[in-house]
């Protein structure tokens, strides 16, 4: 391996102590920050996730408001909830764990937050904002990208950068973000041809497509800088009692892309911390906007 490895586990603990720092303050003017985190259904990863959120955002200081439903919960009542949640003076963030079980539309879900609390980004109305170019709430994983690659480079102007993949909450809000620095940015996809060409000419590679070692080292460009996304539990044998392994794998190949590129996350470890780190930012700048207090300074794009 040539390439420096970029340490998101180190990262997002100090940008948690630096949010811990922040939070102290606001209590201080008397304002506790609070989150509220609502889970529909059992699905093992998520609740992992949601779990980890309450505890970081009590380490901060910050006030946790879980809600845990059931698979069968209605639409309706998942909206009355939220309704609930914006009329709150103590929740200053929402978010909806995603995904959703499938009887509820996720789209009127994420509509139905209040767009000042969306700490996760997702609301249209910010999808605008951040697409103008104006104060928005930033979707919390291409937020800890953006983190670390500004750390690693400073400015960002000019680079070439390739996003691969177009969700809603990473490749679009990551290639805006990228664009807002003075990037050139190419999005890159399932329908993109010859693919692995407009990835070599990236100077910044974000990979976030959901399929296991897509990206091989073949693809990137000598020296590029390597975001890699993906989170994909895959098959790794078997255990001494004939049970199945599993692994965690990112969207690129680690090994024949750490031996090219100039700087790489790994998965675990990489980007997967930093999206909590920023939920907790995102959850602070809220706060601070709801009381008119000053924002505090780096944790936002
Ligand atoms: N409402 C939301 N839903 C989902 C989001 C989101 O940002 N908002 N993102 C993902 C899940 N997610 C947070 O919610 C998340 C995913 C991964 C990690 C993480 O730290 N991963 C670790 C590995 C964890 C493991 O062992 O499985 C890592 O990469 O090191 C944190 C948060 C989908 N849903």
């Amino acid at each position: 391996m040539t390439a420096t490895l970029i340490d998101g586990k180190a990262f997002a603990a100090k940008m948690r102590a630096r949010v811990a720092d922040e939070v102290a303050r606001v209590k201080a003017a008397g304002i506790v920050p609070g989150l509220a985190v609502v889970l529909v259904g059992e699905d093992p990863a998520s609740a992992v996730y949601v779990r980890n959120k309450g505890k970081q955002t009590l380490e901060v200081g910050m006030e946790s408001f879980e809600h845990k439903l059931p698979i069968d919960t209605s639409e309706a009542d998942l909206l009355d909830l939220i309704a609930t949640l914006n009329a709150d003076p103590a929740v200053h963030g929402i978010l909806c764990q995603l995904p959703v079980p499938d009887h509820i539309d996720a789209d009127k879900v994420l509509a139905a937050i209040d767009p000042a609390k969306d700490v996760d980004g997702f609301h249209v109305s910010n999808v605008g904002l951040l697409a103008t170019g104006q104060k928005a709430m930033v979707p919390c994983t291409p937020l800890g990208c953006l983190m670390m690659l500004r750390d690693l480079h400073g400015s960002l102007s000019g680079m070439d950068a390739v996003v691969v993949g177009r969700s809603n909450i990473v490749g679009k809000p990551m290639a805006q973000l990228l664009l807002r620095d003075s990037c050139t940015v190419t999005i890159a996809h399932s329908r993109t041809k010859n693919i692995e060409d407009v990835v070599r000419r990236a100077d910044i590679v974000v990979a976030a497509v959901g399929r296991p070692e897509m990206v091989t080292g073949d693809w990137i460009k000598p020296g590029a800088t390597v975001i890699d996304v993906g989170i994909n539990r895959i098959g790794a044998g078997l255990k001494d009692d004939g049970s199945p392994k599993t692994r965690l794998v990112g969207d690129c190949h680690f090994e024949s892309c750490a031996a090219v590129a100039g700087a790489i996350t790994p998965v675990p470890g990489g980007v997967g911390p930093m999206t909590i780190a920023c939920l907790l930012a995102n959850t602070l700048t809220a706060c601070c906007r709801a009381n008119g207090l000053a924002e505090p300074e780096g944790l936002t794009a």
